[in-house]
C-alpha cells in the first residue's frame, strides 16, 4: 500500500489575487519538478482564477475552501460545486474548525457539502479535530469518532477513492503548539480504524490523513515521517512562499 502525500497550503482570508499571483508564481517555479508529494493550494475564492491560470498545466493543484452544496440557487453569497469545477478547481476544503466555529457548519451541513463534492468529482479535504477542553477531558477519540461518522453518512467506499481526511487538533491551529509526532500518529490511527469501520479496510488503507496546526519548516520532517501521516494542511506557513516550500522540500 503507498499513499502520496498531500500537501495542501490552505491561504485562509489572506492575499489579494496580486499578491496570489505572485506567491503562486515563486511556488511554481522552486516546486515544478517536485514529484515526491501532490501539493495542492487553496486561495479564497476571488484568487482561484488567477491562481489556476498561474499553475496550469503543473503539477500543482488548486483547491477551495469551502462550497454550497447546492448547485445553484438563491444562496447570496454562496459559491457552488459546479461553479469550481468549471474554472479547473480539484480540492475542496469542507468543514474546517473555522467553518465549524464562526460560521456554524454542523455534521449535517458538512456531510451535504461531502456528498455534493463526490457528485462532480471534487476530492474533499474533510477536516476533524477536538478542542482543548475535549482532549483535557479525554473525549478527543469521542469527537473524532463522532465527527467522521456524521460527515460519513450514506457515503458508500466507491463515493470515497478520492476522500482526504485532515486532523486538525484546534487547539494546535494557528497557536504554534504543535501535536507532537506520536500524539498525530495516534489519532490517525483512530481515524483510519473509524473509516474502516463505516466503509471497508481496503478504504481506509488508500485513504490520506493529513495534519494540519501549526506545521513549520522546523517541525514538518517528525511530523511527515511518521508512517500514519500522509501529508499536512497548512495554513500560516504556506502564506510566505519560501517558508513553503522550504516545508515540502524537507
Ligand atoms: O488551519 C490550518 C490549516 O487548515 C492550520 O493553520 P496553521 O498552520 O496556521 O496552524
Amino acid at each position: 500500500m503507498s499513499r502520496k502525500p498531500l500537501i495542501a497550503a490552505n491561504w485562509k482570508m489572506y492575499k489579494t489575487p496580486a499578491e496570489a499571483r505572485s506567491c503562486a508564481e515563486a511556488l511554481l517555479k522552486s516546486l515544478q519538478d517536485h514529484t515526491r508529494d501532490e501539493i495542492a493550494i487553496c486561495p479564497p475564492f476571488v484568487s482561484l482564477s488567477i491562481v489556476l491560470d498561474t499553475l496550469s498545466g503543473s503539477n500543482l493543484a488548486v483547491g477551495a475552501q469551502n462550497m454550497h452544496f447546492a448547485d445553484e440557487g438563491a444562496y447570496t453569497g454562496e459559491i457552488s460545486p459546479p461553479m469550481l469545477t468549471s474554472i479547473g478547481v480539484t480540492y475542496v476544503i469542507l468543514g474546517h474548525s473555522e467553518r465549524r466555529q464562526y460560521f456554524n457548519e454542523t455534521d449535517e451541513l458538512v456531510n451535504q457539502k461531502l456528498h455534493a463534492a463526490f457528485r462532480h468529482k471534487l476530492s474533499p479535504i474533510l477536516c476533524v479535530g477536538e478542542k482543548l477542553e475535549e482532549r483535557e477531558h479525554n473525549l478527543t477519540e469521542e469527537v473524532l469518532m463522532r465527527q467522521i461518522e456524521l460527515a460519513l453518512r450514506n457515503v458508500s467506499p466507491n463515493d470515497a477513492s478520492s476522500l482526504v481526511i485532515a486532523y486538525e487538533p484546534i487547539w494546535a491551529i494557528g497557536t504554534g503548539k504543535t501535536a507532537t509526532p506520536e500524539m498525530a500518529a495516534e489519532a490517525h490511527l483512530l481515524i483510519r480504524s473509524q473509516v474502516a469501520r463505516r466503509l471497508d479496510r481496503k478504504s481506509a488503507d488508500n485513504l490520506r490523513i493529513l495534519y494540519g496546526g501549526s506545521v513549520r519548516p522546523d517541525n514538518a520532517p517528525s511530523l511527515l515521517n511518521q508512517p500514519e501521516i500522509d501529508g499536512a494542511l497548512v495554513g500560516g506557513a504556506s502564506l510566505n512562499p519560501e517558508s513553503f516550500i522550504k516545508l515540502v522540500r524537507y
